[in-house]
């Protein structure tokens, strides 16, 4: 950009996360409207947090209230919502922080996308996979039922795509299963992977 110089700072990324005693990354969940994306986050901060490491959670509802405000449900205004989303998780991660987003970021381009913008190994995707059935029945906010009767255009799952990732990090299938045990399965990866002990 014309008259724009990136500056570098003194103290790097690195620095930072090894006085938190962690590998930061961010944990990207994605999913249907009421696949458990929000409740699964939660929970695997909570632990986060109780193992001493230092997390922030951007979550779909309360963006759009504030630094996405005004945007709305058109495919465009979906690519700008995780657009921004990624420039701030990818903020977070150079503050050393391990970073969970909630969003339903349908296309796999923009996931994608966001991935390009950190690290190698810093990008993990967590899929929330709930049969639409499955939401639909949830449906807590009552909005499955209203879309249905054309009340909401443009619902993710009903006339609007959603694309589900084809190599996920971790993979969870979220019909039948205890919380906990959904969030487990993204603490053990983060384990595995040496996020939690750097
Ligand atoms: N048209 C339409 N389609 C899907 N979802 C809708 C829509 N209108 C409102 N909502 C509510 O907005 C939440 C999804 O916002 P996101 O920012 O995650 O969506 S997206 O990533 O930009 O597609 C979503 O929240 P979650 O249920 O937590 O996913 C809904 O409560
Ligand atoms: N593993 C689970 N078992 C039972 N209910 C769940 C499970 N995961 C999520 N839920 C419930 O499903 C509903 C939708 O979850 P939520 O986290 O709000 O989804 P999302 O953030 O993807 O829209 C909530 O009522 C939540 O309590």
């Amino acid at each position: 950009m014309e008259n724009i110089v990136w500056h570098d700072h003194h103290v790097t990324m690195n620095e930072r996360a090894a006085l938190k005693e962690q590998k930061p990354c961010v944990l990207w969940f994605t999913g249907l409207s009421g696949s458990g994306k929000s409740t699964i986050a939660n929970a695997v901060e909570a632990k986060l947090l109780e193992m001493g490491k230092h997390t922030y959670l951007l979550d779909g509802d309360n963006i759009r209230h504030g630094l996405n405000k005004g945007l709305g449900f058109s495919d465009e205004d979906r690519i700008e919502n995780i657009r921004r989303i990624g420039e701030v998780a990818k903020l977070f991660v150079d503050a050393g922080e391990i970073v969970l987003t909630a969003f339903i970021s349908p296309f796999r381009s923009d996931r994608e996308q966001v991935r390009s913008l950190v690290g190698a190994g810093e990008f993990i995707e967590v899929f929330i996979d709930t049969p639409l059935a499955v939401c639909e029945t949830r449906d807590p906010k009552g909005l499955y039922k209203k879309a249905r009767a054309g009340e909401i255009p443009n619902f993710t799952g009903i006339d609007s795509p959603y694309e589900a990732p084809e190599m996920p990090e971790v993979h969870i299938r979220n019909d039948n299963i205890p919380v906990e045990e959904a969030a487990m399965q993204v603490i053990d990866y983060l384990e595995t992977k040496g996020h939690l002990n750097a």
